[in-house]
């Protein structure tokens, strides 16, 4: 039986006609609108286009948005003179500084450099240890939508095993923090799984992968996860964004993995539109805390 394909955009368009909502009674109530400054160093194609992406979603939720284009030769100092001028600024809620930064710029010192109640991406030690102690005040856009994908579905997590491949800061690792928390952090059941996390230096994959009820794919390499490495009946929630040469593509291979899985992200149209529309919701919770109407 071919699996259920979860439609991310229909879930992401639900998600954003509550936060739109949210973010008309909060500016209503507190008299400013929330704000997210973008931050884009160079010319980097994909990053334009996501950069687009979030502004539109913006305008699209109500909360303003400030975009900043720096040239590709862009200093460190540069950088932290921008970000602590945004830090300052309390039209500002939240701060993105687009990944990645061109070469030569140390990009922990410009995250670390952001104010933790700013912090939108979830990227600071600050508040990567909160949500590791399962007292998160921002979640991490991507993780957090796999998160509202899985629970949004009637996928339950909780007593499953779920694999997560690839250990990123920004995704691996925060996911597998997630799935494993004992309460749940995002007010949904997708919570309390035995994790399993994979990496380019796991021996076993395919025979861990096989004993998956969830298998999280986000490590960067095109069609990496195939039919033989997916139990039966699993469910298959695929991160990764590839640019190829016959266009975008996921890390997992999509056409005969769906042969076997029971629900499966397509790519595009999966979790990409969540990463977006979480972004927009750290953005509100960002200007809720800082109006102090929490
Ligand atoms: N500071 C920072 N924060 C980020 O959250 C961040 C970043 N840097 N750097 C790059 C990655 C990537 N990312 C995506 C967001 C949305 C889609 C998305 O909406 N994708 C659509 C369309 C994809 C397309 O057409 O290119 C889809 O999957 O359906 C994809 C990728 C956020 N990132």
């Amino acid at each position: 039986m071919a699996a259920t394909i979860l439609d991310g955009k229909a879930i992401a368009k639900q998600i954003e006609l509550e936060i739109t909502e949210r973010v008309a009674a909060f500016t209503a109530k507190s008299g400013s609108q929330p704000g997210l400054a973008a931050v884009l160093v160079g010319e980097d194609p994909a990053s334009q286009v996501y950069v687009r992406n979030k502004q539109r979603a913006c305008e699209r939720v109500g909360i303003a948005s400030f975009m900043h284009r720096l040239p590709a030769n862009t200093t460190a100092e540069g950088l932290l003179k921008l970000v602590a001028q945004l830090n300052a600024d309390a039209q500002v809620s939240g701060i993105l500084v687009q990944l990645p930064l061109p070469g030569g710029i140390d990009q922990t010192l410009i995250l670390d450099a952001i104010d933790p109640s700013k912090d939108v991406d979830c990227f600071h030690p600050h508040n990567v240890g909160l949500v590791s102690q399962g007292r998160p005040r921002f979640l991490p856009c991507t993780p957090h939508g796999v998160m509202q994908i899985l629970h949004r579905s009637g996928i339950a997590a909780a007593g499953k095993h779920a694999v997560v491949i690839g250990r990123s800061e920004i995704v691996g690792k925060p996911m597998a923090m997630m799935l494993m928390q004992k309460d749940s952090t995002c007010g949904s059941s997708a919570a309390n799984a035995t994790v399993t996390v994979c990496h380019s230096r796991t021996p076993n994959m395919p025979e861990i992968c096989r004993t998956a009820d969830i298998v999280i794919a986000a490590i960067g390499k095109p069609r990496f996860v195939t039919a033989d490495m997916v139990k039966p009946g699993a469910a298959v929630i695929d991160v990764g964004i590839n640019r190829t040469e016959d266009g975008l593509c996921g890390d997992v291979d999509f056409d005969s993995v769906k042969q076997v899985a029971s629900a499966i992200t397509p790519v595009p149209g999966g979790v990409g539109p969540l990463t977006i529309v979480m972004l927009m919701e750290n953005t509100l919770r960002a200007a809720e805390w800082q109006a102090g109407n929490d």
